[in-house]
């Protein structure tokens, strides 16, 4: 396989008190040292909105800086953080920066990539008039006299000789019309006497079950845009349409770094220890998202080891979990501020997820952060790192999609909130266990719904930013 570089680029909450819903006093949940008094039975901490509330951040845009160091600028300095679609765009942006590879490879080993260039039609489709069905083909009209018996034309023969006015042949499906044939009769709409003549038992219309040559596409048609996903849909077409290899985007690379003293990779949490959840769940979301992944490493809460994996990365995106924050030991913008990064996006209106960051640690190279609460780590990819991955892998921006929304989802008042949902019928419902810390809604989910800051009513057309795979099953949490 040859690698090229191609300039493509420069080119539920149905009020059973989840804790997530903000109460309308000032303070919706009561705060006691580090634990949150939330009110819910089956909800979140409640801790994002509470702190939404008390208002910890101005409209400050990180654009163009280095990163601050915590406490001293940036998202703990009260800056409310990047409007959730404006962050979106500063993602596509990033991802658009720089220049797409792109290769040949066989069939097989494209599946999964995005077309760099149109597929189109070397030769029309089908490549000859061909029979659609078992049956005769017929010239004129009947009856015919049979002129072959045995098995007649089949699929796979050259071309056969011309049917002349009157005369039948066998024919297979799939097999080339002789020139002369006017229509191909179903075996079982026919029957032969004794005397060798074939007679129609229905009536016969002038070209019934051929297939014309090129009625799929004319030699030059383009069959898909480029920005195709390629499905196996797609390589049976390029197989169909004589392709041997395709012309995709090369999956951007991407480096996941763990962090958190606190995590366990197997067995059951116990003494403060707890599962790390994100490091079974980000490399193949990414994967899913058109990344790469080179590797999921553990790097603890080493600072110097954070500092050295970033800088020793060769990866086009760096994704980060945990550690945004201005915990002890979130050593997140500290490292961004020791490598020399910029600082693109710090901190989002958006929740759960609102620590969630974007740097650009070199030209077409760059650091997602993503915050450590699970679900926030979800939202940080979906906001974040989908849309610069989808640019960086050469995907077409499919259209917004909306549905109608069947349950209210109070609203953050000033945030953008994402809510996992189901899809029934033509609406989405929210799901419930939804809370910054749980995975248990998203698990179930078929989307996210993006509520805006005032929330939502039921009827409301709400963006709904779907999960990359088919929907398993009804959720069972509404
Ligand atoms: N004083 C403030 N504290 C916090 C704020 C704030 O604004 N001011 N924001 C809160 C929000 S919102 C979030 S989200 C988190 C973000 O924290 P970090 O990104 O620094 O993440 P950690 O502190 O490392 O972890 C947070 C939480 O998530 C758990 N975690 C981390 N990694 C994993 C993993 N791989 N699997 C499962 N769970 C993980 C970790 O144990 C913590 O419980 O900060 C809030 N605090
Ligand atoms: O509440 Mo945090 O949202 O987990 O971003």
């Amino acid at each position: 396989m040859t690698a090229q570089d191609h300039d493509l680029g420069a080119a539920g909450a149905t009020g059973r008190g989840d804790g997530d819903e903000p109460a309308p006093g000032p303070v919706p949940h009561g705060r006691d040292g580090d634990r949150v008094v939330a009110p819910a039975a089956d909800g979140d901490d409640g801790v994002e909105d509470a702190l939404a509330l008390v208002g910890r951040r101005s409209a400050l845009s990180p654009r163009g800086r280095q990163a601050p160091a915590p406490g001293q600028d940036g998202q703990h300095s009260g800056h409310r953080g990047t409007p959730w679609d404006e962050a979106r765009a500063v993602a596509s942006r990033a991802g658009r920066a720089g220049v797409l590879r792109t290769h040949r490879d066989p069939l097989a080993a494209s599946l999964g990539r995005v077309l760099a260039t149109p597929l189109t039609a070397f030769i029309d489709l089908p490549p000859f008039d061909t029979s659609a069905m078992d049956g005769w083909a017929v010239a004129g009209p009947g009856p015919w006299t049979v002129v072959s018996g045995d098995n007649g034309i089949l699929a796979g023969q050259g071309e056969a000789e011309i049917l002349v006015d009157g005369t039948a042949v066998r024919i297979a499906t799939g097999a080339r019309v002789p020139p002369g044939a006017t229509a191909v009769i179903r075996s079982e709409h026919a029957r032969t006497d004794g005397g060798g003549h074939l007679h129609a038992r229905r009536q016969v219309i002038h070209g019934q079950d051929i297939r014309p040559r090129g009625q799929e596409c004319r030699s030059g048609d383009q069959l898909l845009p480029a920005g195709t996903l390629v499905t196996p849909a797609v390589l049976g077409l390029a197989a169909a349409a004589g392709y041997d290899e395709l012309h995709t985007v090369v999956r951007p690379k991407v480096e996941v770094l763990v962090l958190g003293d606190e995590l366990l990779t197997e067995g059951l949490p116990h003494d403060g220890l707890i599962r790390d959840a994100l490091g079974p769940m980000i490399s193949p979301w990414l994967r899913a998202l058109g990344a790469e992944v080179t590797g999921t490493r553990r790097v603890g809460d080493d600072a110097e080891a954070l500092r050295r994996a970033v800088a020793e990365s060769d990866a086009d995106l760096v994704v980060t979990t945990g550690g945004t924050a201005a915990g002890p030991v979130d050593h997140v913008h500290p490292m961004l501020r020791k490598v020399g990064a910029e600082l693109l996006v710090d901190g989002v209106a958006v929740r759960p997820g609102h620590p969630m960051l974007l740097a650009r640690l070199a030209p077409g190279r760059h650091l997602v952060g993503l915050p450590g609460n699970p679900l926030a780590a979800v939202s940080g990819l979906l906001t974040l790192a989908e849309p610069l991955l989808r640019l960086r892998s050469g995907q077409a921006t499919p259209a917004p999609y909306r549905a109608s929304l069947r349950d209210e989802v109070h609203g953050h008042p000033q945030d953008t909130r994402l809510v996992p949902v189901v899809h029934r019928g033509d609406a989405v419902v929210p799901l419930h266990y939804r809370g910054p810390a749980m995975l248990r809604g998203i698990a179930a989910a078929h989307g996210l719904a993006v509520v805006p800051p005032g929330g939502g009513r039921p009827g409301d057309e709400l963006e709904v930013l779907d999960l990359p795979w088919p929907p398993s099953s009804e959720g069972c949490f509404t």
